[in-house]
């Protein structure tokens, strides 16, 4: 086992605040008892650093070689449902506005603020996600398979995130064994111990690039 005072993910930087963040979980299905535990290890650090329960939507796909497809329709029908709620935002809001001050007013530029942070009745934001996280857990099998997903997945899901500008959390274990694969889902089961559970540091990696993309789109650094 690598020394855990060099390797591994040091706290972050400042703690930040998920609060106003949508944030969208795709998981593969293969090796469940791995991919529960580390959907449950990633949501609750979510959860920790503030981001809502009904704001976390989670979809699963049969397999890892789904991911890169699902978590680039997720980040497109996140941006349709954000478009498809901002007319009923801006009706919403005028119709409130000219009851208070019985006067029909125009948007006013908070119209643009709401459009960025659609909530819907349910309490649920309808922006676009924030960021998603793609979860699977490939095990090396006896042929050239576990390879050619590998690679497939890793250089999918980076192009959906540079060609959509949504960061996508690479929460993918690529294991050679079962105990690789449970020691990382913090389950393992030998004399090394239980291990970590990666998905944690997935769920800090997006609130973060969450926190950090909303500064670089606007030009802030
Ligand atoms: N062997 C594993 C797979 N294989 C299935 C593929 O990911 C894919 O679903 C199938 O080829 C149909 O397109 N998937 C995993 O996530 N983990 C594995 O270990
Ligand atoms: C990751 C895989 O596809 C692998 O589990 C499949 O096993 P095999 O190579 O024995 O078919």
């Amino acid at each position: 086992m690598s020394d855990p005072t060099i390797k591994g993910l040091p706290p972050p930087p400042t703690k930040y605040d998920g609060s106003n963040f949508r944030i969208a979980i795709v998981h593969a299905r293969w090796n469940d008892a791995i991919i529960k535990a580390l959907l449950e290890g990633t949501i609750n650090k979510l959860k920790e650093q503030g981001v809502k329960q009904e704001n976390i939507v989670v979809k699963s796909v049969p397999g890892s070689y789904e991911l890169p497809f699902a978590t680039k329709q997720l980040i497109e029908a996140g941006k349709t449902q954000s478009a498809n709620a901002a007319p009923s935002m801006i009706a919403s809001t005028t119709n409130l506005l000219s009851l208070i001050d019985n006067t029909t007013s125009q948007p006013s530029g908070d119209s643009q603020k709401s459009e960025n942070t659609n909530t819907n009745t349910g309490g649920a934001l309808t922006k676009p996600f924030d960021a998603i996280i793609s979860i699977g857990c490939l095990i090396k099998g006896s042929t050239m398979h576990f390879e050619y997903i590998c690679d497939a997945v890793t250089h999918g899901l980076m192009r959906v995130q540079l060609d959509t500008g949504t960061p996508v959390v690479f929460g993918v274990l690529t294991a050679l064994n079962d105990d690789q694969a449970l020691e990382r889902a913090g389950i393992g089961r030998t004399e090394k111990g239980k291990g970590h559970n990666h998905g944690e540091d997935w769920g800090l990696a997006a609130v973060e690039l969450a926190t950090q993309n909303q500064d670089w789109v606007k030009g802030v650094l």
